[in-house]
Formats: C-alpha cells, sequence, structure tokens
C-alpha cells in the first residue's frame, strides 16, 4: 500500500472510529437484526465503528454534489433537477463488494429517509455464456473483454439523465449465466451503488469511461491470500447450497468428489480471478475516494481517503 499514502490520507482502525462519535448507538436493535439478515457474519463492532462514520462522511459530500448541481443548472438558466449521486464499489472477484454494497445501501436509506437508494452489480453486464463461447472467451470471465461496456455506458447515461424505469440484465452465480429476460428495474433513484470488479476501468477503446459517471467510489481492499480463502469459503457454500438442485451450475460438483471440486476451484481462483486481479482490477485502486482495507475474518483495519 506504501504508494497510496502519497494522494491519500492513511487512517487507522482506531483513528477512523473517532471520528463520529457521540456516544450514542446510532441502529435502533432491530435495525442491527435487519443488518444481521443481511450477511450473519457481519461484525455489528464493524457496522458502528466503521460503516457510521463513512456513511456521515458520504452525506458531506453528496450535500456538496446537489449544491453544486443546482448552482450550475442555475448558471445554465436550466430547470433544477434531481441527478442520482452513484457510488462505485470495486475490488477482487470475492472481496466482499456486494456485502459493503448493501450494507452501505441499507445505512444511507436509514441515514436519508427521504431517499431512494438502488444497488445494481456489473455482474449483469457481462455477455451471457454463449457469447463468451463464441468469442472463445470462455475461461475470462470478469476480465475487461468479458463485459458489454457500451451496455452498461449506456445505462448509467440514462440513470443519471433521470429517466424512469431503466432495466439492467440479470446476472445468477447459480446457474453461472445471465437470467434470460429478467431484468432489475431502477427508477429513478437519489443514490445509485454500483458494484463490480470493473467500475474503475477504462477500456482503452471507449470514448467515454464508466468512471465519468461516479461521483464517489470506493475500493475494498485485502491481501490476495486472504481473498482466496474467502473465494474458496464461498465456493463452500455454493456447493450446500447446490447440492439438491439439479439445475443449479455447482450441482455435479456438489454430488462429486469435495475433495476434487475443491482442486478444481482453487485452479479457478489461480488462473482466471487472481490473473484478473493482478493485471486489471489492483492497477485501477488509486482511482477510489476511498479504500477500505481488510485483514482477517473481513476485519477492516485501515481506510484511505483521498487527500485531493
Ligand atoms: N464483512 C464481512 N463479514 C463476513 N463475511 C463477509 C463480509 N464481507 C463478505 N463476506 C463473505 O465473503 C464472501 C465474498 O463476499 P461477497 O459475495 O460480498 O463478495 P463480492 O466481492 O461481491 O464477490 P463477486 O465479485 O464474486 O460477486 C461471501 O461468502 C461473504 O459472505
Ligand atoms: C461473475 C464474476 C466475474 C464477478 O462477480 C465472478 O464471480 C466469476 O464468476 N468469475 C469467473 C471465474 C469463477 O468461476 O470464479
Amino acid at each position: 500500500m506504501g504508494k497510496l499514502t502519497t494522494t491519500y490520507h492513511q487512517i487507522s482502525r482506531s483513528e477512523w472510529e473517532g471520528f463520529y462519535q457521540n456516544g450514542v448507538s446510532p441502529l435502533s436493535k432491530s435495525e442491527l437484526e435487519q443488518l444481521k439478515g443481511l450477511n450473519d457474519r457481519i461484525s455489528l463492532t464493524d457496522v458502528e465503528e466503521v460503516y457510521v462514520p463513512l456513511t456521515h462522511l458520504i452525506h458531506l459530500y453528496i450535500g456538496q454534489y446537489e449544491m453544486l448541481q443546482a448552482s450550475k443548472l442555475r448558471f445554465l438558466q436550466k430547470e433544477v433537477k434531481n441527478s442520482p449521486y452513484i457510488i462505485g464499489i470495486a475490488g477482487s472477484v470475492a472481496v466482499g463488494k456486494s456485502t459493503t454494497a448493501r450494507l452501505l445501501q441499507m445505512m444511507l436509506s436509514r441515514m436519508f429517509k427521504d431517499k431512494k437508494v438502488q444497488l445494481i452489480t456489473t455482474d449483469g453486464f457481462l455477455y451471457p455464456n454463449e457469447i463468451l463461447e463464441e468469442k472463445g472467451i470462455m475461461d475470462k470471465k470478469g476480465f475487461p473483454e468479458s463485459y458489454d461496456m457500451a451496455r452498461l455506458i449506456a445505462f448509467l447515461g440514462e440513470v443519471k439523465d433521470g429517466h424512469r424505469h431503466v432495466k439492467a440484465p440479470l446476472y445468477s452465480h447459480e446457474i453461472y449465466n445471465i437470467v434470460p429476460d429478467e431484468y432489475e428495474e431502477i427508477d429513478a433513484p437519489d443514490i445509485l451503488i454500483v458494484e463490480g470488479i470493473n467500475v474503475l476501468q477504462s477500456p482503452a477503446n471507449q470514448q467515454i469511461y464508466i468512471s465519468d459517471f461516479f461521483d464517489f467510489s470506493i475500493f475494498v481492499d485485502a491481501a490476495p491470500e486472504r481473498i482466496e480463502e474467502w473465494y474458496l469459503e464461498r465456493f463452500g457454500l455454493l456447493l450446500d447450497t447446490a447440492f439438491t438442485d439439479p439445475t443449479n451450475y455447482y450441482y455435479p460438483y456438489a454430488i462429486g468428489d469435495r475433495e476434487e471440486a475443491f482442486t478444481m476451484a482453487r485452479d479457478v481462483w489461480k488462473t482466471v480471478n487472481l490473473v484478473n486481479l493482478q493485471e486489471y482490477i489492483l492497477p485501477t485502486r488509486n482511482r477510489a475516494d476511498l479504500v477500505i482495507h481488510k485483514t482477517a475474518g473481513h476485519k477492516i483495519d485501515t481506510i484511505y481517503l483521498r487527500k485531493y
């Protein structure tokens, strides 16, 4: 992380906790239980000590954004209307982006009670397996060329312009493919969280970068050896759920030899996801506004906030 400290404030966990302290737990018991329902392994201490100050920080950024947007439109003598505030969450496969994103969605909805906070993952913009096969890149799922970036950019443009009922395709880990004819609808939210390994990437052949649409970005970071552990742990969970469902992509692995299945998963980690992390994901870390660094047991130990 050495190089990051030139342009980032490096803040230890204990320092960060002190940034928003009023002595009272800001979450009610039922809200804490709701969070447990999200992922029962989430540490509630993390929520209180890390996510409460983080939500307050984002509140400051959103306030500035809204003021500037309104002033800009007044300068242009245009009608002042809301354009969603878009937050990007980047990081490796299995580092915990979707967990972070859902947690943030819940915290922001709670803080901005009158605002609509929606969440989307860029997984839905992967090409379907049939097209990946046609292109001969089935073993490159998650790499930049495996996403329909033009479609993702068009989608973000429509959302940012305040369009209603904008449809995003859906990806399912269970079928390991895009779900045919099913969509997620983004309907003029006040805040949109976009989570995905590629949100900070800038493919060379595009005129507009997806990062142009992000008002705040977070990179979830951890040592690759730890992320591998989390990847294998999640693989174990996927096998456990696939067991009773022959239509599940992981079913043959779930009913077969477990050791063999894990050997395959370790190989996929090493030859696909780790390569993707090193070649295409890690190089985008220094574009994030905030880096959340996690250690054993998903515990957040350091936070980096962009200085300027
Ligand atoms: N804060 C946390 N506390 C405990 N477990 C967590 C936490 N964050 C993530 N996990 C676990 O780590 C694994 C990966 O998390 P998650 O699915 O959120 O990752 P992801 O980065 O969204 O992955 P992908 O890119 O493959 O969709 C899951 O098994 C999840 O339950
Ligand atoms: C869908 C992605 C690319 C990102 O979430 C990832 O979970 C994935 O499926 N990677 C491909 C290799 C693998 O099966 O882990």
